[in-house]
């Protein structure tokens, strides 16, 4: 350290507060490499091994399956618990038809009690044949009643017992005294046995239950509460009846009449507060909750039952009295439940109406969500499958050494991105292989092809002027005493001299079909197609003199060259080899250096004879 110089002191606290979170950042790190490698590994077995193995087609199967499924069976479990509640709701709609037309049999027994008690009141046997014939009604109503609604075995029983008790009046032993008495515990017996079949068809279809919030309290009502009424209506009406017949009420039967008074009284002020809270659970039933509706019967049999019962003792048309005093209030009761039944039937109706519209909308969501997923699943596996054709074809094409082709998957994914890349590949394989194809059939030196290639054209050449029945021209061009300028100027000058004689040459020949070739060290060849001797002659008689004013400039020297040229020419035949006329040529060439160099020599092969003939400057 230099003197003077201040020295950085970093606190020990600093530097191993350092160290500790560095450690910390290094643990976290690993931490956090191990959580999210960890569903990679899940993934790995048995899931990704799995899709590695399947074709698009089956992956795109499988994994449709995997959502496809869970969602069918949840849309038909949703669709068959929708189903459930529109067919509980009918099956209340049921219950509610069949408690109107037991309301309606249940007035029906009432008015049977009421004819058992004119005929007793009345003393009229004359009422024995109306209550045959109410009871006729009465059976008749129950047979239908069977016929038409499907009852369990419980309600069938309640029902036979039903029609028993409304047949002929039983005495039990000991009760002949009595026979209003026995009448009217027939009527009751009957009456509780069409309550209890009430019950329990509300019970087991379900309206009775906590499930049915919205109507649960308007049906209780309509049942039990106005069953109730009925009962103490009835049981006014039967001492009312009795005391009517007997002419005087007893000690006794002032109690009871006191008691029934204080139950109706007791049953008035219940029901009041009952419909109180009725109206505001179901507001939609308050027009129906009015408690005149239900007081009134009461209020009037109260009232027969603390005045009128004691006036009619005194009359003596007791039956009209009668009649009044207890017919109209049950009446009103039945009316009033019927009346309550139906508004629950129409409520049920319009609940079952807006379940049959959800379960279509349902129905119609599903539907149109299945759709939607099977066309973009369609439209997935097509777009998918279509371009894996594409690419797989593209790259078959390029494979096989075909460039034009190019491949465009119009799409904006992945696979485009394949694509466009696959699509580089093959432009730099096709600039790869141009250049490797010119590397391997061109001459680096002169630029002309090499003779490798050169062999294959003449072979090719002479194949197809044989089956054309032309001629085909070969020149071999030597240049002459071209050692001396690699020996005075150097190889370099020798290469420029072979590089301008390369471009001479190129530049000297005009079809597209004649091609010039570096045959070996300084020497060059033309091969002309549908070229006869002659023609091959003055064309090489032209490229001599071309090059012979050549001027070759190197490095500050001019060189001039001359070239001896080997003219042949075949028609080939059957037999005619490449050799042949490569043969020719040369010789041609030996020719023309052994009689002087800077010439053409030509050989006509007659059998064995060979003819020279020589152009010479
Ligand atoms: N610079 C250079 N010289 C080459 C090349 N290929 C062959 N040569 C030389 O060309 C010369 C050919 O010499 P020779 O075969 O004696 O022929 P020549 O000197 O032209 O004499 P003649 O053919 O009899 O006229 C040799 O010296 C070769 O080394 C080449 O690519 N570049």
């Amino acid at each position: 350290m230099l003197q003077g110089q201040p020295e950085l002191v970093i606190p020990s606290t600093f530097r191993a507060g350092r160290g500790t979170a560095s450690r910390d950042s290094a643990k976290l790190t690993e931490y956090a490499s191990v959580l999210c490698g960890l569903p990679m590994m899940l993934l790995k077995n048995p899931f990704l091994g799995l899709m590695k193995r399947l074709r698009f087609a089956n992956k795109f199967l499988l994994v449709t399956a995997c959502f496809a499924l869970p969602m069918f069976f949840t849309s038909a479990s949703l669709l068959i618990e929708l189903w459930q509640r529109i067919e509980a709701i009918q099956q209340q709609q049921n219950a509610a038809l069949q408690m109107v037309e037991m309301s309606n049999m249940a007035q029906e027994m009432e008015n049977l009690r009421d004819l058992k008690l004119l005929e007793f009141l009345l003393l009229d046997s004359g009422y024995l044949s109306k209550v045959k014939a109410q009871r006729n009604i009465i059976n008749t109503r129950l047979n239908a009643f069977s016929d038409h609604f499907n009852l369990t075995p419980f309600q069938s029983t309640l029902l036979a017992s039903l029609k028993q008790e409304t047949g002929e009046d039983t005495v039990s032993p000991g009760m002949e005294a009595i026979p209003m008495k026995l009448a009217f515990e027939n009527a009751h017996r009957s009456l509780e046995a069409l309550y209890e079949l009430q019950s329990s068809v509300l019970v087991q279809s379900g309206l009775l239950s906590g499930q049915r919030q919205d109507i649960f309290g308007i049906v209780n009502l309509a049942n039990e509460e106005l069953q109730a009424i009925t009962k103490r209506i009835a049981e006014v009406r039967i001492s009312g009846a009795f005391y009517l017949r007997v002419g005087y009420v007893d000690a006794s039967g002032v109690e009871l009449l006191d008691q029934q008074y204080r139950d109706l009284e007791q049953t008035i002020s219940a029901l009041r507060s009952v419909l109180a809270n009725l109206s505001v659970t179901y507001p939609e039933f308050s027009d129906l909750l009015v408690v005149e509706h239900f007081i009134e019967p009461l209020l009037l049999v109260k009232n027969a039952l603390d005045t009128d019962l004691m006036q009619a003792m005194t009359l003596t048309q007791k039956s009209t009295e009668f009649e009044v005093f207890q017919k109209n209030n049950i009446d009103a009761v039945y009316e009033l439940q019927r009346h309550l039944f139906e508004r629950v039937l129409a409520h049920l109706q319009q609940v079952l109406e807006s379940q049959l519209i959800y379960f279509g909308g349902v129905i119609a969501g599903l539907t149109l969500l299945l759709c939607v997923f099977m066309l973009m699943f369609l439209a997935f596996y097509r777009s998918v499958n279509s371009a894996l054709k594409s690419l797989r074809l593209f790259a078959s094409e390029v494979a096989q050494g075909r460039y034009e082709t190019s491949v465009d998957l119009n799409t904006q994914d992945e696979l485009n991105e394949l694509a466009v890349a696959m699509e580089q590949m093959r432009s730099q394989l096709k600039t790869r292989e141009d250049k490797l194809y010119a590397l391997s059939t061109t001459d680096a030196l002169t630029g002309v092809y090499n003779r490798q290639y050169f062999d294959q054209a003449v072979s090719k050449e002479i194949e197809r002027a044989r089956r054309q029945a032309t001629t085909v021209a070969l020149l071999f061009l030597d240049a002459d005493h071209f050692k001396q300028i690699n020996d005075t100027l150097g190889h370099l000058a020798g290469d420029a001299v072979l590089s301008e004689l390369g471009n001479v040459l190129k530049g000297s020949i005009y079809r597209a079909t004649d091609m010039v070739a570096r045959y070996g060290g300084e020497e060059f060849a033309i091969l002309l197609p549908n070229t006869n001797l002659k023609g091959a002659v003055t064309f090489a008689e032209r490229i001599r003199e071309t090059i012979e004013k050549h001027s070759i400039l190197f490095e500050d020297e001019i060189i001039t060259i001359t070239v001896s040229i080997g003219v042949a020419a075949i028609r080939p035949d059957r037999d005619t080899l490449v050799r042949d006329l490569i043969a020719q040529a040369d010789e041609a060439v030996y020719q023309a250096k052994m009689t002087g160099r800077n010439r053409c020599c030509t050989l006509t092969q007659t059998s064995t004879t060979l003819e020279v003939k020589e152009s010479a400057p």
